[in-house]
């Protein structure tokens, strides 16, 4: 694991403000996604998104990718309208975005070729991020031959070798175990402390967004907006994350946080399950 500082770019500041987002369904009508959706990330700052199931968490995140634009509204990043897809920006999902014909180090080094790093520097540059994720001996193996944990490693090291300026990550611990998940949850953070990424992370799993981030926002059932921010005060380094749940401050603040978001739950729930709400 990471012991070494890097020198990181600092993280940009993410400003959501009054965003909705449409889309036009197959059938013809307009769904609103999401609507007048407002909040910031700070520069450096770890903020996480918790929300019922299709309130529009993976939306508000390819708008600030730039991935897609909003409806209405603006999303700046670093001061300036996102408009297209920014630089300085790496991404991580549920699903592995490794390209299986490549080693683990071509994985790696995928992000300096692109940016015209020769060869060369692109994989001592994607050996020492290896190293930083504890894989270092496993450079030639090709995806498939690894557990779902060390493909996990081999995206945080393929995002982070860009010294991103925002780090998006859409539920990249969900499919794992429990046990394998708090291990990433712990080498996650401690590379961020060092980097310090603005990192906008969206979870189902309100401990681990209470446990790794410095804010929470909660979202509405859909068409999404914020509910409510948790600014999370649990002193850093936070040390083992499987510790911090059963602090004090931990369950006091899962406790408020849920009051919250059960609520919109429940409300998509009955949707749902035709039951009224
Ligand atoms: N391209 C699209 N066209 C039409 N509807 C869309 C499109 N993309 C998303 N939606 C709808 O927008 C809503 C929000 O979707 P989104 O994936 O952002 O929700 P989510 O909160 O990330 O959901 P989950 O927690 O289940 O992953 C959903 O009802 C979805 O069906």
């Amino acid at each position: 694991m990471a012991t070494q500082p890097v020198t990181g770019v600092p993280g940009a500041r993410i400003e959501i403000s009054g965003v909705t987002k449409r889309f036009l369904t197959p059938s013809g009508e307009v769904f609103t996604a999401i609507k007048d959706v407002d909040f910031e990330v700070e520069p450096g700052q770890f903020c996480a998104v918790v929300g019922p199931t299709g309130c529009g968490k993976s939306t508000t995140l390819s708008l600030v990718s730039g991935l897609d634009r909003p409806s209405e509204g603006e999303v700046r990043v670093a001061g300036r309208p996102v408009d297209g897809i920014a630089e300085g920006v790496s991404y991580m999902f549920q699903a592995d975005a490794l390209l299986p014909w490549k080693t683990v180090l071509g994985n790696v080094a995928l992000g300096p070729s692109f940016r015209g790093v020769r060869r060369k520097e692109a994989e001592t540059a994607a050996r020492d991020w290896l190293r930083r994720v504890g894989l270092a001996g496993f450079e030639d193996r090709h995806p498939h031959q690894l557990s779902g944990g060390m493909r996990k490693r081999v995206g945080m090291a393929a995002a982070l070798i860009n010294e991103p300026r925002i780090l998006l990550m859409d539920e990249p611990f969900g499919a794992l175990d429990v046990q394998t998940k708090a291990i990433m949850q712990n080498e996650l953070i401690g590379l961020w402390e060092q980097l310090r990424p603005s990192v906008l992370f969206i979870t189902h799993d309100l401990e681990e967004a209470i446990a790794l981030a410095d804010r929470v926002v909660v979202m509405t059932s859909g068409p999404g907006s914020v509910k409510a921010v948790f600014d999370i005060d649990l002193p850093r380094p936070r040390g083992a994350i499987q510790d911090i749940r059963f602090q004090p401050e931990f369950l006091e603040l899962h406790r408020q946080i849920w009051e919250s978001l059960r609520e919109e739950v429940e409300r998509t729930y009955a949707r749902t399950a035709g039951v009224a709400a």
